[in-house]
This record gives structure tokens, C-alpha cells and sequence, in this order.
């Protein structure tokens, strides 16, 4: 029996236990009294799963995902906290590893920013009266042996099949992807790995091992891509987008990316802008219409392809197919004004920041989907003489711990 203090980043709480080993206990909230499964011991710390709570936060509620409680799955770890606290949880983590990794002088720059008060995390469009149901339009799943399909279950290789996905998009919920009965199991091998995209416009789309798949037979080339619509204040925004490419999961997310990310450069008209982890042109396209003279590099040379076709009413937009570091950024960037990078869950990296900052642009735009590896990349930032000047979280990934930042640095003085 413990009882759990504040969230730390992984999506556990943290508890110390009477001997001053720490215990990182997932599935409770801060100030609950549980009695907990141990799931892993090692010589720092030991991993728990609460099993019964004895004193339960009012922020409890009955989980809307009981397949991602105690035992299993992974993806749906804040399922049994109501959405304003899970907001309030993922604000804790981000000052909390603001602080600790990214150091002091971030941290105070962030709480300049909000009054002391650290940053909100902020619910997207329609969250709140959907319950944060139904927002993910991309879904990985894997086959078990007796050909369902399901998920991992947490830190384990063992396929879990699935009764409900109540985090993914109605659409994709259509499909009858889940459950003993699945028309798709005809479809699929054991072991497959299922993606399925519920797309802004058109059809979805299920992909088995990487090629799209159908339970009847169509005529003319298999689709390969899906179409993606996005309204934004630099006019409405259309993409192709490779099915099995990067897109943002969250409905919402990217017009809130869009103009989170064009609000956080300011004035690009006129202005080299070098943007890295381009990915499909999500970015490109809007920082291109908003009148940047746009310098891109991404590394998956399908999202690149796509970007081409993104980007087909802007050929005044350089983009290169090749691999973030510092001599890509000090070949691409010279004479940057404005630099926005998107980088992948590990961040950009100290090396990568560090030229970065020798361009010396006016602004840097970070995008986020870490908050350890933001922490990372600020504090690299920090120490070339850039300072926050902006920054803001979105709850893209609601009943799971993760979050976005988008955050805006300017120099020094
Ligand atoms: C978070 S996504 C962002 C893409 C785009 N901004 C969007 O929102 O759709 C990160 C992108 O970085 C690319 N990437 C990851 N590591 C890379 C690297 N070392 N060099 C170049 N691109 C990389 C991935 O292929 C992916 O497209």
C-alpha cells in the first residue's frame, strides 16, 4: 500500500516507499492511497501498477478504456482521470521537466511568461463535449495468434486483442477492425501489423503489413495515400499524404499546429525560412503561403514525394530529401531569418540546436512532441544566447500522457 505524490513524465506518479526506494505507479493519481502490483524491480527503482484504490483523488473517474488499466494495454494511461485534470497532470510534467532538464534560466523564462504561474495545457476544439473520445484518425494494430486484432500489452511483446479502441475516430471504428467476429479476419495473417486512417476527406483506409487492403475487390491501382483537408488562416489547405507517411493523429491537430506555429514566427513574408522534419509539408504549405521564402529538409523520402505535390503551386519552395544535422542545417540555412523545426520524440539534439542558433535567425519555432527532449533542445538554445519568448501546449493526445509545445525563441537582450 502507498500513497502516490505529483506525475512525473512517463505517465506514472511518483511514490517513495517507507525504505526511500522509488516507486513510479502507474494507473493513480497524485495523493491516492493504492495497493500496487510491482511489474518491474531495478537497483534505482521499482515500476507499479495500481490494482485497488483505497483513497481516490476527486479527479477519479470510472476509466473510459478499461483495456488500457492495470495489466493492459499501453496508450490510454490517464483513461481513469477527468480531462481537466489530465490537463492539469500534463502541466505539472512539462514545468517539472522545464526545470529539471532544461534548466533554470528556461524555467524562469517560461514563468515570466505565464506570471509565474507555468504553462496551461489546452484543450483542442470539441475535446471536452466528446469526453476526448474519438480524435485519433491513425490506429496501429497487431494480429494475435488466433488472428485478432489488438495491442501490446504495456512494455510487453504480448498481442492483447481488442473489444474497443475508444480513442479512435467513428470512422475507423466503422471499419470493424475488432472483435471475434472482424470480417477483416479473413483479410490478415496472425502477426500482421493493421494500420488504419480515417482521412479529413474520402474513404478510410487499412493497410496490412504496409499495403492497402480491402475486403472486397477493387478495381484500378491500389490507393496509396489519403487526402487531408485543413482550414487555416492563411485560406484552406489541401495535402496527399503517403497512408503509411507521418500525418498528426488528432482531428484538430493540424490547423492547431498551423496556426500555432505561424502565430509563433510572427511575419514571415519576405523572410528565409529553414524548416527541418518537414514531413509532408503540414508546415511547408501555410509558412509558404504566408510569403516565406521556405528552405525545407526532411529525411523520409516518401514524405518528400508528398511534399513536392503539397507544394506544387509554390516551386519558389527549396525542399531536400536528406538527414537533419549540423552541416545540412549550416549548408541549407544560410541567411535564415526564421528557423521552425518539428523534430521526431528524441528532439532535435544539442549539435543540431547549436547550428541552429549560429545562423543567428530572428526567430526559432519548436515544435514538440516531448517535453524531455524540448527541455533538451531550449536549454541548447539557452546557451548560444536564445530565450523563450513564447510558448504553448496542446493536448493532442487526450487519456494518454503525452502533449505538443509549440514554443518561439528570440535572442537575448
Ligand atoms: C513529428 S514529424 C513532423 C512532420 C511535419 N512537421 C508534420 O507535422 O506533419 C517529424 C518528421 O521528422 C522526420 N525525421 C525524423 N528524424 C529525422 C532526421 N534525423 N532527419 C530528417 N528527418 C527526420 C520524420 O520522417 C517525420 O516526417
Amino acid at each position: 500500500m502507498v500513497t502516490v505524490g505529483a506525475p512525473a513524465h512517463g505517465g506514472h506518479c511518483v511514490a517513495r516507499l517507507d525504505d526511500g526506494r522509488v516507486v513510479f505507479v502507474r494507473h493513480a493519481l497524485p495523493g491516492e492511497t493504492v495497493r500496487v502490483r510491482i511489474t518491474e524491480q531495478r537497483s534505482k527503482y521499482w515500476r507499479a501498477d495500481a490494482v485497488e484504490v483505497l483513497e481516490p483523488s476527486a479527479d477519479r473517474v470510472p476509466s473510459v478504456w478499461p483495456e488500457a488499466g492495470p495489466g493492459g494495454v499501453g496508450g490510454g494511461e490517464l483513461a481513469h482521470v477527468a480531462l481537466p485534470a489530465q490537463r492539469r497532470w500534463k502541466a505539472t510534467v512539462l514545468a517539472d521537466t522545464l526545470r529539471r532538464i532544461g534548466g533554470e534560466q528556461v524555467a524562469e523564462d517560461v514563468a515570466a511568461l505565464t506570471g509565474g504561474a507555468g504553462a496551461e495545457v489546452e484543450a483542442l476544439p470539441g475535446d471536452d463535449e466528446a469526453g476526448g473520445l474519438g480524435t485519433r484518425t491513425r490506429v496501429d494494430l497487431t494480429v494475435d495468434g488466433a488472428g485478432r486484432a489488438g495491442m501490446y500489452r504495456f512494455r510487453s511483446h504480448e498481442v492483447l486483442a481488442l473489444r474497443e479502441m475508444p480513442l479512435a475516430h467513428p470512422a475507423l471504428l466503422e471499419l470493424g477492425l475488432l472483435g471475434e467476429d472482424a470480417p477483416w479476419r479473413r483479410v490478415w495473417r496472425p502477426g500482421a501489423r493493421v494500420e488504419a486512417v480515417a482521412p479529413s476527406t474520402g474513404e478510410p483506409m487499412v493497410l496490412v503489413d504496409g499495403e492497402a487492403a480491402a475486403l472486397r475487390r477493387r478495381s484500378g491501382p491500389p490507393r496509396r495515400a489519403v487526402r487531408e483537408r485543413v482550414e487555416s488562416s492563411v485560406g484552406e489547405l489541401t495535402y496527399r499524404v503517403s497512408a503509411a507517411g507521418f500525418w498528426q493523429v488528432h482531428r484538430q491537430a493540424p490547423r492547431t499546429l498551423v496556426e500555432a506555429v505561424l502565430d509563433a514566427a510572427g511575419s514571415v513574408a519576405g523572410a528565409r525560412v529553414l524548416e527541418l522534419y518537414s514531413g509532408a509539408g503540414l508546415l511547408t504549405l501555410p509558412l509558404a503561403r504566408a510569403g516565406g521564402a521556405v528552405v525545407s529538409l526532411e529525411g523520409a523520402e516518401g514524405a518528400v514525394r508528398d511534399a513536392r505535390r503539397n507544394l506544387h503551386e509554390h516551386p519558389e519552395v527549396d525542399l531536400h530529401a536528406g538527414r537533419v544535422d549540423a552541416a545540412a542545417v549550416r549548408t541549407l540555412g544560410g541567411g535564415a531569418g526564421v528557423v521552425v523545426l518539428d523534430p521526431p520524440r528524441v528532439g532535435a539534439g544539442a549539435e543540431v540546436m547549436s547550428a541552429v542558433a549560429d545562423l543567428a535567425p530572428e526567430t526559432i519555432v519548436h515544435v514538440a512532441c516531448d517535453p524531455a527532449a524540448l527541455a533538451r533542445d531550449l536549454r541548447a538554445a539557452r546557451e548560444k544566447g536564445y530565450v523563450v519568448r513564447s510558448l504553448h501546449a496542446y493536448d493532442l493526445f487526450p487519456h494518454t500522457h503525452h502533449f505538443e509545445v509549440v514554443a518561439a525563441l528570440g535572442r537575448a537582450g
